[in-house]
């Protein structure tokens, strides 16, 4: 059973904040080992909230240092709007996290998108996937970016990222950005990974808290039924890591709980 993804339920949403915050300490050490940076892509939704809450958490020793001037952060999905609009996922992760991070613990590098092509969604997919080409070497000589970590949110309905269930999208399989105009969920105009760029990841992290999540859960670990965040457990496997409050998996049967 060595494909399964790796569960953490914890009590409540301040216990996931700590696990995650170890977790992320260990792939940013793997990250720094590798190529001296840290490249994690991060989602929207509640996600930038728990993620404050673990990363802005005082380290308990010299092994659980977040090194920010390490970090480059991209969006693993973003919203075809302005960067101080309330729906935009930039927005929210600076509010949440960015603005408030300590000057001593330095500062990431963000990778907002690139707001002169909001009127073309192609265009706005076309120049993240550039920015990637450059930040993750030339696309000739690299197959599928890969981030060290992603951090991801899974909806009411089963996406992930801006990834639906039963869209074409979900068969991209050339395109590392990829934009898509009926988003189920508002607003529809947005850009994503595609999936392969996200199973491809060195690690990928889902945060999903409350009973809003239970059904959803039951769904994705119990029948997959292509729905979005079951083709990542498929395709990472045990680089994959599900973080989630009791709530969100009362009644859901997994086949591996996690260890750090
Ligand atoms: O921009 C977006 O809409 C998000 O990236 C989206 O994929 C989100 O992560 C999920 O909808 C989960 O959202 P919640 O954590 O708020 O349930």
């Amino acid at each position: 059973m060595a494909r399964q993804p790796n569960l953490f339920a914890f009590p409540t949403v301040d216990a996931l904040a700590t696990t995650l915050r170890t977790y992320i300490i260990q792939c940013q050490t793997a990250g720094l080992h590798r190529h001296d940076s840290f490249k994690v892509a991060v989602s929207g939704g509640s996600l930038p909230k728990t993620l404050a809450q673990a990363l802005l958490a005082k380290p308990t020793g010299p092994d659980d240092e977040v090194k920010f001037s390490k970090w480059e952060i991209f969006f693993a999905d973003e919203r075809a709007v302005p960067l101080d609009h309330e729906d935009s996922n930039y927005g929210l992760l600076k509010n949440e996290l960015l603005d408030k991070i300590p000057q001593e613990l330095g500062a990431p590098v963000v990778h907002p998108i690139d707001v002169a092509h909001l009127n073309d969604v192609q265009e706005l997919a076309d120049q993240y996937e550039q920015l990637l080409v450059k930040s993750f070497a030339s696309r000739d000589s690299v197959k599928l970016p890969i981030f060290d970590l992603l951090l991801l949110g899974c909806g009411p309905d089963g996406h992930t990222c801006s990834l639906f269930p039963g869209h074409a999208l979900l068969r991209e399989t050339d395109a590392w950005v990829a934009p898509i105009e009926d988003s189920p969920k508002p607003p529809p105009k947005r850009i994503t990974l595609s999936l392969p760029v996200v199973t491809h990841g060195v690690k990928i992290a889902f945060v999903a808290t409350g009973g809003g999540k239970k059904e959803i859960m039951k769904k994705i670990f119990e029948e997959g039924n292509g729905l979005p965040c079951a083709l990542v457990n498929e395709g990472a496997g045990e680089r994959c890591s599900w973080f989630t409050d009791y709530p969100a998996v009362d009644g859901v049967s997994f086949p591996r709980r996690g260890s750090l």
